[in-house]
């Protein structure tokens, strides 16, 4: 195994590497926990949560779980009363499972602290594929940094989520995702996030504004925010509008690429970047950047994924057209 699950301080338990593990590994894959599909809403973490095995449910109510606050709390409460009371009008209608169907407090709380861990601990998975947001127990226990240095991708042939390694981790060093699907954003935009959403304020090298490094990259950050509502203001859609994407684009990936963000975002950008030099019959160019892309994609998700897949026949495609 190169990684044991312990203590990470006052953050709680984290996934930490008990070896060296170099850019691109696969350090961990695993199935779900608890999944819910795309036609499901709040009901079916609990329908869900029904037919987990003891050891299962067990697992699952040891991970941790956030309340979401005050508000978040009311709102939770009411759902798990709502689901409560659905069943048992339900119950109700077929009479002989009654008896056993009657709320208790003791299982509307269980089925509060199994929203919360799913809430807390679960992650969306995409398009592709039926499952939509699933709960993955070791998964689960990688503690967030917005500089990670790793990155899990939900792989929907293998039913698997894979966490792979963005850069080479040092032995003893805590493996870390990034919990927010907003890349580039602010301290306080992405500390309010993670409050809210999990509770906790971050103290990771980009939030601390004292450091050199941290106020260079909120520098940075604040800058590009400047620049994009500038460019969205006044874009048009013609060639020079184009032009103007793909500069734009360009500059995203320096300024994560001077933070040290090399995840699946990037890459879709060096492909999103691709796609414009064909719209503007730049094809080497094209391909050299979906070649980057795909370089990157290589170490965040693996070349087994179907998106990486998607881009090696997408440079197929461009190398063919004369
Ligand atoms: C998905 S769990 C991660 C594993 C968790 N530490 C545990 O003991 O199971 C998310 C929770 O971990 C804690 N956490 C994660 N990243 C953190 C960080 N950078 N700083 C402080 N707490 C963090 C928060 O309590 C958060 O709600």
């Amino acid at each position: 195994m190169i990684y044991e699950i312990r203590q990470a301080g006052a953050k709680g338990l984290g996934l930490f590497a008990t070896n060296p593990i170099a850019r691109g590994t696969r350090i961990l894959s695993e199935r779900p926990l608890l999944a819910i599909r795309q036609d499901q809403d709040v009901d079916g973490i609990f329908y869900a949560a029904k037919s987990l095995t003891k050891n299962d449910k067990k697992a699952l109510l040891d991970l941790s779980g956030h309340s979401g606050g005050q508000h978040l709390e009311l709102v939770r409460w009411m759902q798990v009363v709502w689901w409560n009371v659905k069943n048992l009008v339900g119950s109700v209608r077929q009479p002989s499972t009654i008896t056993s169907s009657i709320p208790s407090i003791r299982s509307m709380q269980e089925h509060m602290a199994i929203f919360n861990v799913f809430r807390s601990n679960s992650f969306n998975l995409g398009g592709r594929g039926r499952i939509q947001q699933a709960v993955f127990d070791n998964v689960a226990r990688i503690n967030h940094s917005c500089l990670p240095n790793a990155q899990g991708n939900f792989h929907s042939t293998l039913g698997r989520f894979n966490v792979h390694a963005l850069r080479d981790i040092k032995s003893g060093e805590e493996v870390t995702l990034n919990y927010l699907p907003e890349l580039g954003a602010v301290a306080a935009s992405r500390g309010s996030k993670l409050r809210k959403g999990y509770g906790f304020e971050c103290d990771c090298v980009a939030c601390d504004l004292t450091s050199a490094r941290g106020k260079l990259g909120e520098e940075r950050r604040a800058e590009e925010r400047k620049r994009i509502k500038e460019f969205a203001a006044t874009v048009e859609k013609n060639a020079e509008g184009l032009v103007a994407e793909l500069k734009m684009t360009e500059r995203f990936i320096q300024l994560f690429e001077a933070e040290g963000i090399t995840g699946r975002e990037v890459a879709s950008m060096y492909f999103e970047v691709a796609k414009l030099n064909v719209k503007l019959g730049r094809r080497d160019e094209a391909i050299q950047c979906a070649e980057k892309g795909l370089e990157l994609d290589e170490y965040c998700i693996g070349s087994d994924h179907p998106t990486y897949e998607d881009g090696v026949e997408f440079i197929k495609a461009l190398k063919s057209k004369n």
